[in-house]
């Protein structure tokens, strides 16, 4: 490794970026690990001034360096948003509790506002329940449903414009990677996006689509951020595990597969003929879901039955026509979950009072 950085010539190089094998020094490194973020946010104009953005917060590596850098960029060049911290509990003790305390820290640190939900308050499940009665096997797939809803739920509550999750390019990369080998053509369009907003809903983006793990890790640890970095108790999803050893293989021999591997994924187009989902809203609890009811109804459903099976397999699309039209049978434990169109009410009403002397109706949707 040379002396001397090769951006500034003139501090020592202490490492190499991964990305481009470039040797320098700690600064450099800050400011275009820091600058190229800046150029992803200003490019694809994810945000508008005011937006009110909620960092999707679990303690990890990925979204505490997230948060760190969203509260950076927004003083340095003054994007004007208001940023909170939102953290899901699934319930997983030994894990989730512990990544939660680094939060708190974090809310102290970076002096951001925090709101925890819970699965247990939300839908009257924690991961430690749902995983004593359905076993190891198959409980991600309730995990993952009930967590992109429960962050919706969240971003209600605090009647936030935007969240920004800490997906990375190596994540962006595995999936891509992950929808041509099961031939999954309509998420292979979608997954390449850098936001989402389906309508009326909350946009949802990645600020570090373009951003390396492994520079995320250098950037924390130089950065000397306090983050979690255990894994899940509950094992991880392994087709996922083996998508990320083929990258971590590519990258190995050509760091710039990663970055190759997304652009690839932008340019490829989905055929027309291909049927992509229509979207509707889940007839149970209001949220956006392409069938009747939506996964996260028919697994709570299944949890409630004793048939947890209900919604995991290839007959999901049936079980949720089945459903569509009934009535959940709820049993002891469970809570009602709270319609959408009820926080969407919340939200507007959230909004009312923040606006002062304003005309505006809350009874009309998205003022
Ligand atoms: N419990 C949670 N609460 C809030 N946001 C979450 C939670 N779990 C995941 N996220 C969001 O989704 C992103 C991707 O989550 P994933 O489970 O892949 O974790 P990860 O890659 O280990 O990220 P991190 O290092 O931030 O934990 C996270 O960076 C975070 O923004």
């Amino acid at each position: 490794m040379p002396r001397v950085c090769e951006i500034c010539q003139g501090a020592k190089a202490i490492l190499r970026r991964p990305k481009t094998g470039q040797s320098i020094c700690k600064e450099c490194f800050f400011r275009v690990f820091e600058t190229e973020v800046h150029n992803t946010i200003v490019d694809n104009k994810l945000f508008r001034r005011g937006d009110r953005v909620g960092i999707g917060a679990s303690g990890g590596k990925d979204s505490t360096v997230l948060a760190y850098v969203m509260k950076t960029l927004n003083e340095r060049y003054d994007y004007g948003l208001d940023l909170f911290l939102l953290s899901v509990d699934e319930g997983i003790s030994g894990y989730r509790d512990d990544s939660l305390e680094t939060v708190k820290r974090n809310k102290e640190q970076y002096e951001l506002p925090l709101l925890i939900v819970s699965y247990e308050q939300l839908y009257g499940w924690s991961m430690d329940a749902i995983v004593e009665t359905v076993g190891r096997k198959n409980n991600c797939t309730f995990c993952g449903v009930f967590r992109r809803q429960a962050l919706d739920r969240g971003a209600l509550m605090l009647d936030l414009d935007h969240i920004v999750t800490g997906h990375n390019a190596d994540d962006v990369a595995e999936t891509i990677l992950m929808n041509i080998f099961r031939g999954d053509i309509p998420r292979l369009g979608r997954c390449t996006e850098i936001a989402t907003s389906g309508d009326g809903y909350i946009t949802r983006s990645k600020p570090f689509k373009y951003a390396y793990e492994k520079e995320i890790v250098m950037y924390a640890y130089f950065r000397k951020l306090d983050y979690f970095s255990t894994e899940c108790t509950y094992s991880p999803n392994a087709y996922r595990g083996y998508a990320r050893e083929f990258l971590k293989d590519l990258e190995a021999v050509r760091p710039s597969a990663i970055l190759d591997i997304i652009h690839s994924g932008e340019a490829m187009q989905v055929a027309s003929e291909v049927k992509l989902p229509s979207q509707t809203s889940c007839e149970r609890c209001g949220y956006i879901s392409s069938n009747r009811v939506c996964k996260a109804c028919v697994l709570l459903e299944g949890l409630e039955r004793g048939v947890p099976q209900l919604g995991i397999g290839k007959s999901v699309k049936k079980t949720q026509d089945l459903l569509a039209g009934r009535t959940a049978t709820r049993s002891g434990r469970a809570v009602d979950v709270v319609h959408f169109d009820k926080l969407r009410k919340h939200a507007q009403e959230m909004r009312h009072e923040r606006c002062t002397g304003c005309t505006c109706d809350t009874s009309a949707p998205g003022t």
